[in-house]
C-alpha cells in the first residue's frame, strides 16, 4: 500500500504550537551541533504566527540558525502584507536568528529569482514549514497559476509565479516561491492548517486529482512522510 501523509489532530493551536515547536527545536539543534549551522524555511500568512512564537522561545544556538522565507508577496517590507516582515515580527524573541526576506526592491520577482539562483547561497534546510490556502495552495504554489508548472519541476530553489488576483483582497499576483525540488529536500518537512474548512480542503487534495487544481497535491505526493498538523 502506498504512503500517505497522515494528518495529527491536536485539541488547539496552542498545543500544536508547543508540541511542534519542540520537533523542530530538536531538529535545528541537532543540525547545528553535527554541522556547525542548521536553517528552516518558513511560510507567511496568519497561521503559523503562534508556531514561530513558541520556537522562538525556545533556547536554541539561533546565532547559528538561518530562518529563511519559502516565499514572498512581491511587495516590500514595510507593506502589510510583507510574509518577511510578519516573520520577523513572529521571532522577534530569538534576538540573534538569522533571518532573511525575499523581496528585493526596484526589480521583478522574476530578475529577482535569477539572483538568488545565481548567488547559489540558499542553505540547505533541515525543516520546512508550509501552510495551506482553502484552494489547496502551498507556499505560493496557486491553482492553474502562470509558473506553477516551472516552480513544480526547476531544479533551481526558487522561481517566480504570477498568481491570479485575488477579487476579494486584491491580493498582490507577482510572488516569488520555493520551487517543489528544493522544498522536498529537507529532511523534516510539515503542513500545519487550521480550522475546518482547511481540513475539508487538505481532505480534498488527498483525493486523485491534477496538481493543477491543488497544488499541495505536489507535496503530499513527493512527500508522503511530511507531517501534517491540524488544529481546530
Ligand atoms: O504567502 C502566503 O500567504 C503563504 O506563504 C501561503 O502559502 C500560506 O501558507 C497560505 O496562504 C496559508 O496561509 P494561512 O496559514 O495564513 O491561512
Amino acid at each position: 500500500m502506498a504512503l500517505e501523509p497522515a494528518m495529527t489532530a491536536f485539541t488547539s493551536r496552542e498545543a500544536l504550537a508547543m508540541r511542534i515547536s519542540a520537533l523542530i527545536a530538536t531538529e535545528l539543534d541537532r543540525g547545528a551541533r553535527l554541522n556547525g549551522s542548521a536553517a528552516i524555511a518558513v511560510s507567511g500568512g496568519t497561521t503559523p504566527k503562534p508556531l514561530y512564537e513558541a520556537l522562538a522561545e525556545r533556547d536554541l544556538p539561533w546565532g547559528r540558525i538561518a530562518v529563511a522565507l519559502i516565499d514572498e508577496r512581491w511587495v516590500p517590507p514595510d507593506h502589510p502584507r510583507s510574509n518577511e516582515t510578519f516573520v520577523r515580527n513572529a521571532f522577534a524573541a530569538a534576538t540573534c536568528a538569522r533571518i532573511s526576506g525575499l523581496y528585493q526592491d526596484g526589480v521583478s520577482a522574476e530578475k529577482a529569482a535569477g539572483r538568488i539562483c545565481a548567488a547559489g547561497d540558499r542553505p540547505a534546510f533541515n525543516v520546512v514549514v508550509l501552510g495551506m490556502g482553502e484552494d489547496g495552495h502551498t507556499a505560493s504554489w496557486f491553482p492553474q497559476a502562470q509558473g506553477l508548472a516551472n516552480a513544480l519541476r526547476s531544479d533551481k530553489p526558487v522561481c517566480a509565479v504570477t498568481a491570479r488576483r485575488s477579487e476579494a483582497t486584491g491580493d498582490e499576483v507577482e510572488r516569488i516561491t520555493m520551487s517543489l525540488s528544493a522544498i522536498a529536500k529537507a529532511p523534516l518537512v510539515i503542513l500545519t492548517i487550521a480550522g475546518g474548512e482547511k481540513r475539508a480542503a487538505f481532505e480534498a487534495a488527498m483525493a486523485d486529482g491534477p496538481v493543477e487544481d491543488m497544488p499541495v497535491r505536489a507535496i503530499l505526493r513527493a512527500r508522503p512522510d511530511l507531517l501534517v498538523c491540524w488544529a481546530p
